[in-house]
Order: structure tokens, then C-alpha cells, then sequence
């Protein structure tokens, strides 16, 4: 038997290293039915054939395209021809008022679907096929759009149950996958939508691939591998200070709980976070000689903590909660999402105090 072309070869050996990573049990393959995660499905199958684990897939419908259940029927027959057992469609409601906008609402939708049928199916990991090329795009968009070292470190190749073993193969490798495998994967129209920011990034990495010379992709993905290892230090740090030092009081009871949602409001809308939120309290000198890095991340935690939503809660609510102890003249609250503020009491012995935005004071 002639051996695979050297595109085919990675992906397979991705795959194999990836799995010999999980603990024993099923996977499930994550697919959309277009190249990436359809090549994915067909080397997963390829892999499993030799070791006996089980491997299905889970198909999402988002419902957001005229024909998404018959494009969702066919990738979930592909997957079936493949070998995968279970092979299950999800159809699931993306939220239209969600917070980080369309892309981020099919993704947290498709991703709270994944995890509910691995718990089901008592998987040990959910595979998703984002490739090299998908980190160094969204390292160029974090770029442009001034983010952090978390948005640069880009994807983990694991986290949770979700692993990503493509991180170490292209796009170019996933679409000779297919040919070899002779597989027609779904060419989704959003992928040409410049309407989306991936899109335009994907546009982009072209030109500067031009200007900069071919490797800048596979650097600005390497670059993503360096921050995730600081980025991941620095968070641990934070965690650390906050667990020691973080004074937590319960959520109002039913009698004090805030006004409820004014007619037309959804009670879960992120304005109105349910169960009610609760304080969190840190002392402020303490918290002034951290270094800004974990500072800011402390402060980020305990927003959370109290209960802001993660999606809400931007870098420039973060930098406003810091001058509370930057810039210290007695200022009042500062507003942040979920109907929170951040607050600082006088004196040496003074504490940061986020909580509901009506009782902090
Ligand atoms: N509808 C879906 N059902 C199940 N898994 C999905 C679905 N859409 C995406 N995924 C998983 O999430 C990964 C990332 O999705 P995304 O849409 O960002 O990538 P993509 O490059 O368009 O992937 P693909 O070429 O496989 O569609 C996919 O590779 C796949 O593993």
C-alpha cells in the first residue's frame, strides 16, 4: 500500500497524538460538514479503526440558514459513511440579543450543545477542527483590535473537553485530506461573507503574507503558543491572590433581592443576571502594590466573581475599576455590566467593593 501524501500523513499524525493524549473512552468529532472538521472526522475514523476507541460525531444545527437542516443531515450522513457511531444533529436557538453579537452566539450556542452531548454520551473529549490558520487569524484580529495577552494566546489545543488537534496542521492540509479521502465538504456562504470579521482577517493574512514573506502566518501562531504560557501564569497568579484574599458576602436574599426586570425584559437578558449578585470585597492598599498585570486581572476575576457577565465586561471597564486604586482622589463608583458597580471605601484599611449598582456606595 502506497503511503499518504505528506498533507495527509499530518493531519493523521495530529489526530493520533491528540487522541494518545485522552484518557480511555469515546470522543465525538465536532462537524460542520465543511473541510476542516470533515477532514477531521474522516482521520479521527481513520485512527480509531486501529485502537478500537469509540468515536461519533455531533452535527449543530444553528437554524440560521435557509436549508441548515439539510446541510446538517448530509454532514451527519458523511460522518456516518465514515465509520463515527453515535452520529447525532443538534438543532439549537442562537440568542439574538447576545451580548458579543452573531459570531459569538452561534458559537456559544453550538458550544453548550457540544458539551451537553458529551455528558450524554459519556465522551471524554469533543474534537474540533480549527487549524493553524484559524490561530494566526485571530491572533491578527486580537492584534488590530488592541487586545490583551489572553485574546493573543489565541485557542488551547484542550481545555475542558474541548481539544483541537488541527492547531498543527493548515487549512492547505485539511482541504488534501478531503481529496485524498475523495470527501465534498459544504462550502458555507459565511466563509465569503466580508461581512464577518474572520473573513476580512483571512483577506488580510494574505496581503501581509505577501508583503512580510510566507512564514508570517506560522509566526503569528507561534506567537499565540509564547503569550498562552504567560497569559496562563499570570491568570494563575491573580486566582491565587483573589482566593487569599477576596471576602465574598451571599447574594440578597428573596426578600432584598432588586427590582425585577421591567415589563419586556427577559429575566435572563445579562442586565438582569440571575441568581442576583453578590459583593466582593478586596483590600485596596493590598491590591495597589500588585504588579498592573495581575492587578488588572484580580480585578477582572472579581467583577466576575460578583457576577458580571464575561461578555460585557471589557478591558476599559477593568481600566476604570484600576484607577479606583491608580488614581485615588476620592472618586465615586464605577459603573459595570450587569447592573454592578465597583466602589472604594476611604482610609488605609479601605476596600474595592463590587456588588449591585443601587447598594454600593
Ligand atoms: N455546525 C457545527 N456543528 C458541529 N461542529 C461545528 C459546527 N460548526 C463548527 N463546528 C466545529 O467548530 C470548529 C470551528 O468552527 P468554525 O466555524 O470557526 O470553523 P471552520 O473553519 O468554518 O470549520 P469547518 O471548515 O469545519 O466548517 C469546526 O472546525 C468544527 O469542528
Amino acid at each position: 500500500m502506497s503511503s499518504p501524501p505528506a498533507a495527509v500523513a499530518a493531519c493523521r499524525l495530529a489526530a493520533r497524538r491528540l487522541l494518545d493524549e485522552l484518557p480511555d473512552g469515546p470522543v465525538l468529532v465536532g462537524c460542520s460538514g465543511g473541510t476542516d472538521s470533515l477532514a477531521l472526522a474522516s482521520v479521527v475514523a481513520f485512527e480509531v479503526d486501529k485502537t478500537g476507541r469509540p468515536a461519533g460525531a455531533v452535527v449543530v444545527d444553528h437554524g440560521l440558514q435557509a436549508g441548515s437542516a439539510d446541510v446538517a443531515a448530509r454532514a451527519a450522513d458523511q460522518c456516518r459513511g465514515l465509520g463515527l457511531d453515535p452520529v447525532v444533529v443538534r438543532r439549537v436557538t442562537v440568542d439574538p440579543r447576545h451580548p458579543g453579537g452573531p459570531e459569538d452566539a452561534a458559537r456559544d450556542a453550538r458550544h453548550t450543545a457540544l458539551r451537553a452531548e458529551a455528558e450524554r454520551l459519556g465522551a471524554v473529549a469533543v474534537l474540533l477542527a480549527h487549524t493553524r490558520d484559524d490561530q494566526a487569524e485571530q491572533v491578527l484580529l486580537g492584534l488590530a483590535r488592541g487586545s490583551g495577552a489572553r485574546s493573543l494566546a489565541g485557542m488551547p489545543a484542550r481545555r475542558g473537553l474541548l481539544a483541537r488537534p488541527f492547531l498543527a496542521v493548515t487549512r492547505a492540509d485539511t482541504a488534501a485530506v478531503c481529496t485524498h479521502d475523495r470527501l465534498e465538504p459544504w462550502h458555507d456562504p459565511h466563509n465569503a461573507d466580508p461581512a464577518y470579521a474572520r473573513v476580512r482577517a483571512r483577506g488580510a493574512m494574505s496581503v501581509l503574507e505577501e508583503a512580510l514573506g510566507p512564514g508570517t502566518r506560522d509566526a503569528l501562531a507561534r506567537s499565540a503558543d509564547r503569550l498562552r504560557a504567560d497569559a496562563d501564569a499570570l491568570d494563575a497568579l491573580a486566582a491565587d491572590w483573589l482566593a487569599e484574599h477576596a471576602e465574598h458576602t451571599a447574594p440578597p436574599t428573596t426578600l432584598d433581592r432588586p427590582e425585577p426586570p421591567a415589563h419586556g425584559e427577559s429575566a435572563t437578558d445579562p442586565g438582569h443576571p440571575q441568581p442576583p449578585p453578590a459583593f466582593t470585597s478586596l483590600p485596596a492598599h493590598d491590591l495597589a502594590t500588585l504588579p498592573a498585570a495581575v492587578r488588572t486581572r484580580v480585578l477582572r476575576l472579581a467583577a466576575l466573581a460578583a457576577g458580571a457577565p464575561s461578555g460585557a465586561l471589557t478591558a476599559a471597564h477593568v481600566l476604570a475599576t484600576d484607577r479606583l486604586l491608580t488614581h485615588w482622589r476620592g472618586q465615586g463608583p464605577v459603573s459595570l455590566p450587569g447592573h454592578l458597580a465597583a466602589t472604594r471605601s476611604p482610609g488605609r484599611a479601605g476596600r474595592i467593593v463590587i456588588g449591585p449598582l443601587d447598594r454600593v456606595e
